[in-house]
Order: C-alpha cells, then sequence, then structure tokens
C-alpha cells in the first residue's frame, strides 16, 4: 500500500502590509498552489470582515483567526496539495493560531522596514487607521513599536526569511518559489 500524500503548506508571515496577500496570489499562480487567506477565511467562517471583529473585541478576531487555521488545515488534509496560505499581521500575537500553523507549514517571512509599512499604511488611511491602531495617542510610533517588536518575532520562528523591499510581488514570490522547489518539494 502507497503513502498516503500528504500537503505542502507555506505560509506567508510578517508585519501588516509587508505583501502577505500579493505575495501569496502570485506565488500561487506561479506554482499552481491553492491560494487562501486566513482574514478572508475568518471572514467566510465568521460572517464579519476582520475590521469589523477587531472593532468588537480583539479577542473575538483572534477567534475568528483560530478557526479560519484549523479550517485552513481541515481542507489541506482533505484535499492534499500545494496550499500557499497568507497570515494576517497579528497571527504572531495569537498564540494558539499560530502555534497551530507554525506545526504544519513552512513559515515565510517578508521583511520590510517600518518606513515602507507605514507609508502603505498611510496609502490606504482613506478607509481609516487598522482596527488595531484606532484610538492610538501617536499612531505612527505605536506601528512602529509594533513592527519591531513582530518582526523580530516572526523572523526568529520563519525557515525562511526573505527582503520584501523594493520588489514587486511577482519578483519575490519568485525568489520563494526556487527556494521551496529545491527543499520542499
Ligand atoms: N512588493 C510590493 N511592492 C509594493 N507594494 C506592495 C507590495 N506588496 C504589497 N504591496 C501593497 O501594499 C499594500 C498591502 O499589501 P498586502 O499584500 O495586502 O499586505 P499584507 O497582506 O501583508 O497586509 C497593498 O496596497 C499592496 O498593493
Ligand atoms: O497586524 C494586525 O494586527 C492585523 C493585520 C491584518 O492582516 P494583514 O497583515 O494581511 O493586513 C488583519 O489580520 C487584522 O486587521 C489584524
Ligand atoms: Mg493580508
Amino acid at each position: 500500500m502507497g503513502k498516503k500524500p500528504t500537503s505542502v503548506i507555506i505560509a506567508l508571515t510578517g508585519p501588516k502590509h509587508c505583501g502577505k496577500t500579493e505575495t501569496g496570489k502570485a506565488l500561487a499562480d506561479l506554482s499552481g498552489g491553492t491560494f487562501l487567506d486566513l482574514d478572508t477565511v475568518a471572514e467566510e467562517l465568521s460572517g464579519i470582515s476582520p475590521r469589523e471583529l477587531y472593532k468588537k473585541g480583539r479577542d473575538l478576531f483572534q477567534e475568528a483567526e483560530t478557526g479560519a487555521v484549523s479550517e485552513v488545515l481541515r481542507r489541506a488534509s482533505e484535499d492534499p496539495g500545494l496550499y500557499i496560505i497568507a497570515a494576517g499581521g497579528g497571527i504572531i500575537d495569537n498564540r494558539r493560531a499560530f502555534e497551530t500553523l507554525k506545526q504544519s507549514a513552512v513559515l515565510v517571512y517578508l521583511d520590510i522596514i517600518e518606513e515602507t509599512a507605514w507609508k502603505r499604511i498611510e496609502a490606504a488611511s482613506s478607509g481609516g487607521l487598522p482596527a488595531f491602531l484606532e484610538g492610538a495617542e501617536n499612531p505612527k510610533q505605536a506601528h512602529g513599536e509594533l513592527h519591531r517588536r513582530r518582526s523580530g518575532l516572526y523572523k526568529n520562528h520563519a525557515e525562511i526569511t526573505l527582503s520584501a523591499e523594493n520588489k514587486d510581488p511577482a519578483g519575490i514570490s519568485a525568489e520563494i518559489w526556487d527556494i521551496i522547489k529545491v527543499r520542499y518539494l
């Protein structure tokens, strides 16, 4: 009897706006893998957008995020193949979700400097600041502290670290794919 095939799960991690979602889509196009964004899956499961969920309370958001990780792993187990997962920038602060993801996925950390992330947040700020910065006395400073702390943790946990600075998502995904092909497939 042959061994049951198992999925290869690649999870893109890093702080908000390092490009996890865009790079994940590009990597799925390049590799033929299935793309799943944890924020999208959390919204599918809860019926509420991550932003609205976060506004109702961080605990509620994290519960939905943990549910999304379980759901993604369930799908990957039922239908073996290559999966590209984009995590949310705050998953490192959701211990249960992060540990569960780490047990099953190859963690890739996309590294950008805080100034780049902040510029992207400002560029998108017509819809308001991200929920986790709303109410901060100095949002730029609060963002910088969060970005630096989370970046250090993501880097420590990742199997692959890549600079995502001054590169487009297609270029970053090509670099990731070159490593994945050799090491994990
Ligand atoms: N490599 C990149 N270069 C320039 N802009 C990018 C890049 N990746 C993402 N962006 C832009 O940054 C913003 C956040 O991207 P997104 O992929 O949603 O990041 P994340 O999922 O990490 O929060 C979007 O406006 C997106 O178009
Ligand atoms: O940094 C964070 O705390 C969050 C980042 C968001 O995802 P992206 O990093 O994909 O924007 C989303 O999960 C939620 O708003 C919380
Ligand atoms: Mg995203």
